[in-house]
């Protein structure tokens, strides 16, 4: 986190011109009865939220999460079709995940069941009042032994006007990354448009196989939100990362130098083919980049809770306005919106507002809604 560029339209302009839709480099497909909105696919797993120090014990809540499906739950919320496709295991986890994800309007079938592994798990230890501590146990799990043929049958039946994928999927096994790749291919074959959130786990692969995979996969993309230490991951052989894939934030740079390399490196991948680059700067806000310029928009105010799933929520945010045909300001304005949301309640998805409730944000203390 580098805080907001200085670059043109750092001061809250929108200095990307009038273009809904355009922006994203590909026009959106149309909707059309039948069509999803969205298409995504990851693994989702039994999530339990402890109070405190994992090793003191206590109680759990029971829940689930997967950065894919807290996307489409979010999407679900605001009125958007949209597919999730995943594996979970022949076992109650897994039942809760699908039954979850069914309950919250998100269209599951092209979910599978995976007899051969369980579904996996992730406990979140809130370690201090702004750490969040992760621990995942999903080595060999249903969900990372997706393959591209689950992917193939849930896209084909009627192909999506976008597809979201995150740089999660790939990490997960080779057949997950093959999963991905197919589903990358399949958009460009019917003309879907692709979100791509790079996600960056370092738990799961180092920077150097995840840069392998990004990289080969920007060319494809039409909409890239990333954290702004996760842009030298997409950049070809480090360029603008100053030859390191080191988070920026770990680097010691004056915040204006950050943000100046934040909006060189969103001007290299402008130029390898991406037609919008948005990048989440936590409760600093969000910047867009296009070929048209930049726009910042700042974080909503919120008492912040729980910052785990902020960015799915924001992604969520992103593609509602996209698919209403908004511009980058709309755009920016629903994700800001989603992701405070997020960080204002406890749980991954559970905040994410409905249509009616986007409103909420700005009422002021005290407000009863009856
Ligand atoms: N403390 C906060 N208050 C209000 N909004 C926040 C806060 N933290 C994050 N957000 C919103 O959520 C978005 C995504 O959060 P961020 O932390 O950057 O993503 P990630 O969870 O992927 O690291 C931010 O761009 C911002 O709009
Ligand atoms: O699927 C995974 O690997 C996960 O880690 C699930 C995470 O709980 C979310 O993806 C939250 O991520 P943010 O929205 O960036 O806070």
């Amino acid at each position: 986190m580098t805080g907001q560029p200085t670059t043109a339209g750092g001061d809250g302009r929108d200095t990307t011109g009038p273009r809904p839709g355009a922006a994203t480099g590909r026009p959106l497909l149309p909707g059309q009865p039948g069509r999803p909105d969205v298409f995504t696919f990851g693994e989702t797993m039994v999530a339990l939220r402890g109070s405190g120090p994992l090793k003191l014990g206590g109680t759990m809540n029971v829940s689930i999460a997967g950065a894919e499906s807290n996307v489409a739950i979010g999407l679900a919320r605001l009125g958007h079709h949209v597919r999730w496709a995943g594996a979970v295991g022949e076992d109650e986890a897994g039942q809760l995940v699908l039954r979850t994800l069914r309950a919250e309007g998100v269209e599951i079938s092209g979910a599978a069941t995976d007899p051969g592994a369980p579904t996996g798990l992730l406990l979140f230890e809130p370690r201090l009042p702004e750490v969040t501590r992760v621990h995942y146990y999903r080595a060999g799990s249903a969900g990372s032994r997706l393959t591209a043929e689950v992917i193939r049958r849930a896209f084909s039946a009627a192909p999506p006007r976008v597809l979201h994928l995150t740089g999660i999927t790939p990490a997960l096994s080779p057949t997950a990354r093959s999963a991905a790749r197919c589903a990358l291919q399949l958009a460009r074959e019917h003309g879907s448009s692709v979100c791509l959130d790079v996600n960056f786990r370092a738990r799961l692969w180092t920077a150097e196989e995840a840069a392998e995979v990004l990289r080969e996969w920007i060319p494809a993309v039409d909409v890239l939100i990333a954290s702004d230490d996760e842009l030298p991951l997409c950049l070809p052989g480090g360029r603008g990362g100053e030859g390191s894939l080191l988070p920026l934030s770990l680097q010691e740079v004056a915040a204006d130098d950050a943000a100046a390399t934040v909006a060189r490196q969103a001007g290299l991948l402008l130029d390898q083919g991406v037609g919008e680059i948005v990048v989440k700067l936590g409760a600093a806000g969000a910047t867009a980049f296009t070929h048209s310029g930049s726009l910042y928009r700042p974080a909503k105010t919120v008492r912040a809770v729980d910052a785990v799933g902020a960015g799915d929520a924001f992604v969520a945010g992103y593609l509602s306005a996209l698919l209403d045909g908004e511009g980058t300001a709309g755009r920016l304005e629903r994700a800001v919106t989603t992701g405070a949301f997020a960080v204002a309640s406890p749980g991954d998805w559970e905040g994410a507002p409905t249509r009616s409730e986007l409103g909420m944000l700005g009422a002021p203390p005290g407000t009863v809604v009856r």
